[in-house]
């Protein structure tokens, strides 16, 4: 008999939470036995009887929440944003005390969007130039995006890695910062519009042509096939894993 895993989602109350909250309850092999919200005792995920949490809050709260659950050896699949090298590092001194423990920190949870960044990141050094643009829900507190930032990291890598040149840009006069924020050398520029869900383009130019790489989450169900997968395989990847990416086989 495999061990069951019996889920605490924190931040239920939330957009993303409360669809995770459907999803969990309508997966039969997982066990729903917490929801938190904003002012909960976090020892009430150990009086559930939670193998496994689900962090859906914001990033002020996210990595004392993680933390907790892999102090007391739980494993954690993770959608908020803002978890920066920082952050990242604490978090991997901290699975180095519990090894048995897997962590996911997820930026984006929709198969295609896991696509997207891998397909843009493998182009990237094949353009001379290279921005991304997101756009979302005007409800979103946090910008540029955690995918946006995680793509440009891949990006940045990438062309690193290629000893490819900056992307071409004569601005000499940007008062007002219309050419976006700067992640790892690529330019970000973020949209938020009533109606969004939940989009990103990246576009690479090179003489003569543009590719464009887009992706859209039109509704947030997209991103609960990778929250159950993300459920179902933490234990089976312990350490920390960053991008859904590293639970799927994209291949090169
Ligand atoms: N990885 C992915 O695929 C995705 C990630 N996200 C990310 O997930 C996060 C949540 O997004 P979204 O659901 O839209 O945001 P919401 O604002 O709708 O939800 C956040 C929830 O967290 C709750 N919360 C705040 N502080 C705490 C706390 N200390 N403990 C427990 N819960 C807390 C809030 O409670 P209250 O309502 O009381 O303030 C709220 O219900 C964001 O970082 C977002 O960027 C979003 C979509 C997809
Ligand atoms: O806040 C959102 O809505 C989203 N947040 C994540 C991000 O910042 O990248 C994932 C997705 O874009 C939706």
């Amino acid at each position: 008999m495999s061990t069951p895993i019996n889920v605490a989602i924190l931040g239920a109350r939330g957009r993303m939470g409360a669809a995770a909250v459907k999803a969990v309850s309508d997966a039969p092999d997982l066990n729903l036995v917490a929801q938190l919200g904003r002012g909960d005792d976090l020892q009430a995920i150990l009086d559930a009887g939670a193998t496994h949490v689900v962090d859906l809050t914001v990033p002020d709260q996210s990595e004392e929440n993680v933390l907790f659950a892999v102090r007391n050896g739980l494993h954690a699949v993770v959608g908020t944003t803002g978890w920066d090298e920082a952050k990242l590092e604490r978090l991997r001194a901290e699975l180095a005390q519990h090894p048995e423990v897997g962590v996911l920190i997820a930026p984006n949870f929709a198969l295609g969007s896991v696509l997207a960044t891998a397909f843009a990141a493998r182009a990237a050094k094949y353009f001379e130039s290279v921005e991304i643009v997101e756009l979302h829900h005007p409800n979103k507190v946090d910008a540029p995006s955690g995918t946006a930032v995680r793509t440009a990291e891949l990006i940045g890598a990438a062309r690193r890695e290629a000893g490819v040149p900056a992307s071409p840009d004569a601005t000499t006069s940007d008062p007002d910062g219309a050419r976006g924020a700067v992640v790892d050398g690529v330019h970000v520029h973020a949209v938020r519009l009533r109606g969004l869900v939940a989009h990103q383009e990246v576009l690479l130019g090179g003489e003569g042509e543009q590719l464009t790489i887009r992706h859209d989450s039109y509704d947030r169900v997209s991103f609960m096939p990778g929250v159950l997968l993300g459920l179902r395989e933490a234990a089976n990847h312990p350490g920390l894993t960053h991008g859904l990416d590293g639970y799927l086989e994209l291949g090169q």
